[in-house]
Order: structure tokens, then C-alpha cells, then sequence
């Protein structure tokens, strides 16, 4: 089939390069220049894991190509996905000025049948007004359906997730449109839920809170775990076996971010108010996810006394592994956190060092090219986000270049005991403080 993304960003250059993997044929348009210039040139301007060859592979094989140009991607498309950007504003609402700009410029442009498909993660009813607008602004008369088509793939696995999808949730008013929807994602052989618009566009906030809900889960128990002396991993790991709970998303840490999670948990909440039926079970979990990272911090203050002018290492600067996005990213929160406190730091991150250059806290911390670099001299050391190869790093190297031996383990990525053995203090999340042994 043809079809047309546009924005390619994070999750329209995923979803194009995949569509165009199962053998459709796939315009992705981008009104930023730069971006369409760097894929044109070849490079691909996201790190995410097995997306470069995909989209070389599919570029040659002609069944993916990039374009400024919307007029040319909605000449192309039989299906339009719109995968523009929904920031919150200050209020916690959803800004839709990218929505309603890519459907009155689809509009313009609109001469034959289409289907116009939401990608990007939007409030409920946000569907009936993109149909109203593209009304308004297209030729009389000319045909088109609006489908929500929420996207669930995780940064950092997004290309394994939207090959093998748990579940595609297709939201759409007709028959026609439905049945174009499913010819695209018959390649995929994935469960298919076929529901209204409006349900549709629910099902995506409500599966994020749903997940970060259960993060805060673990966050609170974790809280009592360092209170009664208990682990937090082996209680998750105890109420993950149940079936009907499941072990994933039950890790406590510094609390999530990214740029999901906190907007679209903000957003629901802003949903529900204006639909007159507060959540306020979510205001908990928002609650609870910023306790945890003022406990982390407290903890860290606890142990060194001052901060000023303490020379401290931080691990991690992507809001998870295996991503270079810093977007919200709670690992830079605790980096700004130390630095408005005075500390001297070096941050490492495997990935995510440029991205991260070109925020605003960049130019007030050192950058180092490896973990024992950043660790060199450190008074203490702050793990916040769970790359693998920080899991790798010898113990003992790492105690010989600390100056002092302290970790501050955000993601409980280090075994305690270990540590404790290379002489080190250990701090994790839920799990106490562990003592050198050495
Ligand atoms: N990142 C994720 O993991 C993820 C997963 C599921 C859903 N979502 C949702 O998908 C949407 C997009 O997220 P993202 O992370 O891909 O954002 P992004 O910022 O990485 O990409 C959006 C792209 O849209 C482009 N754009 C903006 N206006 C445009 C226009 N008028 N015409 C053409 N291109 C335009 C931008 O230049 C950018 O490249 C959001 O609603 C987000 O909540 C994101
Ligand atoms: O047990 C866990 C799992 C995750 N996190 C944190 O939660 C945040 C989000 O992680 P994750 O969900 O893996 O990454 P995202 O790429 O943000 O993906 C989420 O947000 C996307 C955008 O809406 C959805 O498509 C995905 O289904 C949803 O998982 C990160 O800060 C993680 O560190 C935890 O603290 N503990």
C-alpha cells in the first residue's frame, strides 16, 4: 500500500521504516528542513536500536523515501498518519496546535478519498475535531475518514515493538476506512481491536497511567521496604509471579520519565477534570513520582552532609537505556538538582552526551568519554538511568579512582553485596544502605 507519516520524529521514522519493512511504500514528511536534509544524507537523527539499517534497507529497496513536502505526501498516501508532536501546556493540557495545523495543511491538499489517521497520542474527541477541521478547510465535497491508530512502541525497542505488536487498537467510524486500516497491518499478524474513535483515542492515556501507576506502585512500596528493613526487588519479584499482577514495570527507581509518561499522565488528569469526573488516583501517582526522586536527593544529602563543592559522578543521562532521548529525563533532573546545590559534576552517558549538550544545564557540568573517566576522583558516585555496560564496569577499578567510595544507586543496577565487598557504601532504592565489607 501507500503510505504517508507526517512527522518523523521518534515515532513516525519507526513506524515508516517498519511499514516499509513489511513491504508498503512509505513517504515520511518533516516540516524541519535539517532532519529531512539528514535523512536524505543517509543518517538517521535518533539513536534507537536497529532503526539505521532498517531505514538504509528500505531506502534502497525504494520503498521509503523523505520529503519537506506534505503536499507531496498527501498526493502519495492512501493512509495519512499524523505523527506531530502534543506537549502539554502549563496546565497540564494538551497543546494541539501541531494536530490542527497538519489537518488544515492535509486539507488543502485534498482531492480524493483519504484516510486520515491520528498517530500521536490525543484526548479523547480529538478525532471529531480534526474531522471538523479538515471539513472546513478542504474542497467541498471531497471524501475522507478520520481513524485513531494510538501508537504503544517503548523508545529504545521501538523497532521490535512495532513489528510484533501486542496488540494494534484501530478506532474508526466506517467500514471502508476500518477495512484499509487492517490491509495495513495484515503484514504484522497482531491482534487487532477494532473500536470507536473515541475509545480508541482513551485506550492510550489510559494504558500509560495504567503503567505508571504501576511504576508508583513500586515506588511507594519501596519507601516502606527502607523503613521495615525488606528488599523491594524480592517483593516485586513476589507479587510480579502472580499472573494477574506480572512482574514488568514493578521497578522502583528515581520514577519515570520521558517524554510520555509525565505529559500524557498530565494530560489525562486535565482530561478527566474538564469532562467533569476528576482522577484523582492519578495526582497520587504524580505525588509519588516526584517523592521519589526529592528522597533520592535527600538521601544523597543525608550521606555527604554538603553538596558544595563536592566533586560527584553521575551515570546516565538518557530517560532509559538503549536511547539517546534526554526528554524529561529525571536523570538530568537529579544532575540540575546537584548542580544548583553547588556540586562539581562529570556525567557519562553511552548515548545520550549530545542530545544532552545542547539543554541548558550542559555548560555548568563536565563531560566525560567513559564511567571510570567520570568516576575519576569522585566523592561519590550516582547511577540514574540502567545502562547495561554501568552493570559491566570492574569494582575494583572503580574503587582505586573514586576518592571516596560511595554509590548512589538510582536504578538498584549494582549488587549490593558486591559493592559492599570492593569497599564501597551502597545505596540503592527499597533495598537500605549496605556498608563496606571490605
Ligand atoms: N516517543 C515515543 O516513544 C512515543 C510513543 C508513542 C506515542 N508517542 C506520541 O507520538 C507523537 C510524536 O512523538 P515523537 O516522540 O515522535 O515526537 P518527535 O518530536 O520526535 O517527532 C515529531 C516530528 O514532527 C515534526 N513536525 C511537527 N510539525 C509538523 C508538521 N506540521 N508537518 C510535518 N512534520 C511536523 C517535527 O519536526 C518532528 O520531527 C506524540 O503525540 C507522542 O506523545 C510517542
Ligand atoms: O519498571 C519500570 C519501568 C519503567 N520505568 C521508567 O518509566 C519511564 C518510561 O519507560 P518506558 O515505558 O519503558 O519508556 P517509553 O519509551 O516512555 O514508553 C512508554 O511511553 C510510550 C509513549 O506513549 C508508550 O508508547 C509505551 O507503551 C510506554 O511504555 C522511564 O523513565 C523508565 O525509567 C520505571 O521507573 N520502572
Amino acid at each position: 500500500m501507500k503510505l504517508t507519516i507526517i512527522g518523523s520524529g521518534y515515532v513516525g521514522l519507526t513506524t515508516g521504516a517498519c511499514f516499509a519493512e513489511v513491504g508498503h511504500h512509505v513517504v515520511c514528511v518533516d516540516n524541519d528542513p535539517r532532519k529531512v536534509e539528514t535523512l536524505l544524507a543517509g543518517q538517521i537523527p535518533i539513536y534507537e536500536p536497529g532503526l539505521e539499517s532498517l531505514v538504509k534497507k528500505n531506502v534502497a529497496a525504494k520503498r521509503l523515501r523523505f520529503t519537506t513536502s506534505t503536499e507531496e505526501g498527501v498526493d502519495h498516501g492512501e493512509v495519512l498518519f499524523i505523527a506531530v508532536p502534543t506537549p502539554p501546556q502549563a496546565d497540564g493540557s494538551v497543546d494541539l496546535s501541531f494536530i490542527e495545523k497538519v489537518a488544515r495543511e492535509i486539507s488543502q491538499f485534498l482531492d480524493s478519498y483519504r484516510v486520515i489517521v491520528d498517530k500521536s497520542t490525543v484526548p479523547v474527541k480529538t478525532g471529531e475535531r480534526v474531522a471538523q477541521t479538515i471539513r472546513r478547510y478542504a474542497k467541498p465535497g471531497v471524501e475522507f475518514d478520520v481513524v485513531s491508530n494510538p501508537e504503544f512502541l517503548r523508545e529504545g525497542s521501538a523497532v521490535a515493538d512495532l513489528m510484533k505488536p501486542d496488540r494494534i487498537v484501530i478506532g474508526g467510524n466506517t467500514d471502508r476506512a476500518i477495512a484499509l486500516m487492517q490491509k495495513v497491518y495484515e503484514p504484522f499478524a497482531a491482534p487487532v481491536l477494532v473500536t470507536d474513535i473515541n475509545s480508541a483515542e482513551l485506550i492510550k492515556h489510559a494504558a500509560n497511567s495504567f503503567l505508571a501507576l504501576k511504576i508508583s506502585y513500586a515506588n511507594a512500596l519501596s519507601e516502606i521496604c527502607e523503613a521495615s528493613g525488606a528488599d523491594v526487588i524480592k517483593v516485586a519479584e513476589g507479587i510480579g509471579a502472580d499472573k494477574r499482577i506480572g512482574r514488568e514495570f514493578l521497578n522502583a527507581g528515581l520514577g519515570y520519565g520521558g517524554s510520555c509518561f509525565p505529559k500524557d499522565i498530565a494530560a489525562f488528569i486535565a482530561i478527566a477534570d474538564q469532562m467533569g469526573t476528576p482522577f484523582t488516583l492519578l495526582k497520587e501517582v504524580q505525588r509519588i513520582n516526584q517523592r521519589q526522586i526529592d528522597r533520592f536527593i535527600d538521601g544523597i544529602r543525608e550521606a555527604l552532609w554538603v553538596l558544595k563543592d563536592k566533586k560527584l559522578a553521575v551515570w546516565g543521562l538518557a530517560f532509559k537505556p538503549n536511547t539517546d532521548d534526554v526528554r524529561s529525563s529525571v536523570a538530568i533532573s537529579v544532575v540540575e538538582k546537584l548542580v544548583s546545590e553547588g556540586a562539581d559534576v562529570t556525567v557519562y552517558d553511552p548515548k545520550a552526551m549530545d542530545k544532552a549538550k545542547e539543554l541548558a544545564f550542559a555548560s555548568k557540568v563536565k563531560f566525560a568519554t567513559s564511567p571510570l573517566e567520570a568516576a575519576a576522583g569522585a566523592e561519590a558516585l550516582i547511577i540514574a538511568t540502567e545502562w547495561p555496560e554501568f552493570a559491566s564496569v570492574d569494582l575494583s577499578e572503580l574503587r582505586t579512582t573514586m576518592r571516596a567510595p560511595m554509590i548512589f544507586d538510582g536504578r538498584n543496577l549494582i549488587d549490593p553485596v558486591a559493592a559492599a565487598d570492593f569497599g564501597f557504601q551502597y545505596r540503592g532504592i527499597g533495598r537500605g544502605v549496605v556498608e563496606t565489607r571490605a
